[in-house]
């Protein structure tokens, strides 16, 4: 990151006298202590902890700076709220190297074109693109500041879980190509209706400075600013369409309307035909040559894992969330997904497995997830490894069960699952539950 530290306290309008505060260049600015390394910013937010309580350990971690909302002991920046902050930071960031960049969004599919379009342009240009699920209003920020300095075209993949959220990230990041994959469905219990999902989703074009490329999709049309460049696509007659698809069991190759010759991707599914259509297009609209485009396409690498429900063989949903395996976003996949109502005659049940690296507080943080679980939703609780027999221990009274053997933990779930069960499933990747999940779909 090119910034010095007076120049991020300029930027972000720090309340305290910075001037006698070193002004050092600042190598990465982090909200989770843990990736704290020599020369860094600390950035505390308000995750499952108040990130305040860290900045010693950040420091120990060779920390130079802290933002903070408090005045503390440590050399710090101090500010109304630090992610505000960190926001405006990563704003004026891509004012300041005007690295383009290309947006998408879409209920689904966004993450698949995501990592087909930064594919595609890394064949012409030094790409970098969002990481694993940094598309919301801290991830997005994280990824512009964290891009190297030699990005030359920046894929920012932008995330809406309620109204207007696309809006904030299109203005943040100033847009000069935006992709809608499609309209979906996806968490109608947020946006109301397919309407308002249009809507949130049309809100790339609050920041969006060039074209826009969206399906047919007539429900969109009514967001549509005037004067606005748009490329649709869908079925045959639009302006972008797949002509012939050839699906095979783990690759499929397709043609298009605007393409010479067909295109082979290692995926299945039509819908990965049409994003790495939308794909294929951007790379013509940055006049890469068609053979560059099929050569990245043909070897694309997909983000894997996504947080998205699963069908099991008995047909109830599963939700398998193996990300970011901290109290935060352990906290926020139990808020998201005990607000979701129960299927008719089902149940919510919720597989947590131990969260790694957590440092000296580790017990306490699996102790704390006690806080975000509400059993007027949960119907049980199955933990998995030796930290969450902690919380098994604070939640005496409560359906809540421990397993030591993950052999036993599939067992038992899987000798009980109901077709209208809701299962989530949560933690550490190196504890192993997606092999749980993999037996059960
Ligand atoms: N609360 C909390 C903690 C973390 N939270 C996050 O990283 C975080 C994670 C998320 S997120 O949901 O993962 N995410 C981020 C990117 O975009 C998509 C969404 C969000 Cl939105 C916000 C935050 Cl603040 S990371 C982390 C925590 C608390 C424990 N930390 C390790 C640690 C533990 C104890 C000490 C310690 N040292 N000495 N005493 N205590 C130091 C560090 C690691």
């Amino acid at each position: 990151m090119k910034l010095t530290i007076h120049e991020i306290a300029q930027v972000i309008g720090a309340k305290n006298d910075w001037s006698q505060l070193t002004n050092a260049s600042v190598n990465n600015i982090e909200f989770d202590s843990r990736l704290i390394t020599a020369g860094d910013i600390f950035l505390p937010l308000h995750g499952a902890r108040d990130g305040h309580d860290f900045i010693p350990t950040a420091f120990e971690k060779g920390a130079i700076m802290t933002f903070s909302e408090k005045t503390v002991e440590q050399p710090h920046l101090l500010v109304e709220n630090n992610l505000k902050a960190f926001q405006k930071l990563a704003q004026y960031y891509l004012e300041k190297t005007q690295v383009p960049v290309v947006a998408v969004t879409g209920s689904n599919g966004k993450t698949t074109t995501k990592d087909m379009i930064a594919a595609v342009l890394s064949k012409k240009y030094k790409t970098y693109k969002t990481q694993g699920n940094h598309n919301n209003e801290i991830g997005l920020p994280y990824t512009v500041l964290h891009m190297p300095d030699d990005t030359e075209k920046l894929v920012l993949e932008m995330g809406m879980d309620h109204p207007g959220d696309i809006d904030f990230l299109s203005k943040l990041a100033r847009p000069e190509l935006a992709v809608i994959t499609l309209i979906g469905e996806a968490h109608l219990e947020f946006m109301g209706s397919r309407e308002n999902i249009a809507k949130g989703k049309m809100g790339i074009t609050a920041g969006l400075h060039g074209e826009l490329i969206a399906p047919a999709d007539p429900i969109i049309n009514t967001f549509i600013p005037e004067n606005q460049k748009i490329t649709r696509f869908g079925a045959s007659g639009e302006e972008l369409y797949i002509t012939k698809l050839i699906e095979h069991k783990d690759c499929l190759t397709f043609e298009t309307n605007f393409l010479n010759d067909e295109i082979s991707i290692p995926v299945p599914g039509k819908y990965n035909a049409t994003n790495a259509m939308l794909a294929a297009y951007v790379g013509c609209h940055y006049s890469l040559s068609e053979p560059e485009i099929r050569s990245a396409l043909g070897q694309v690498e997909l983000t894997r894992n996504r947080t998205e429900w699963k069908k099991a063989k008995n047909g109830a949903d599963l939700l398998s969330d193996v990300y970011n395996a901290n109290p935060t976003a352990m906290r926020l996949i139990l808020e998201t997904f005990q607000a979701i109502p129960k299927n008719k005659n089902g149940r919510k049940i919720a597989v947590l497995a131990d969260m790694l690296e957590l440092g000296p507080t580790a017990v306490q943080l699996h102790e704390q997830v006690l806080e975000s679980l509400d059993f007027t939703k949960l119907d049980a609780v199955y933990l998995y490894g030796p930290l969450m027999k902690n919380l098994e221990k604070v939640a005496a009274d409560k359906p809540v069960s421990h397993f030591s053997d993950l052999k036993m933990l599939t067992e038992i779930l899987s000798a009980n699952l109901q077709p209208t069960d809701q299962v989530l499933f949560k933690g550490s990747n190196s504890m192993k539950l997606s092999e749980v999940v993999e037996k059960l779909i």
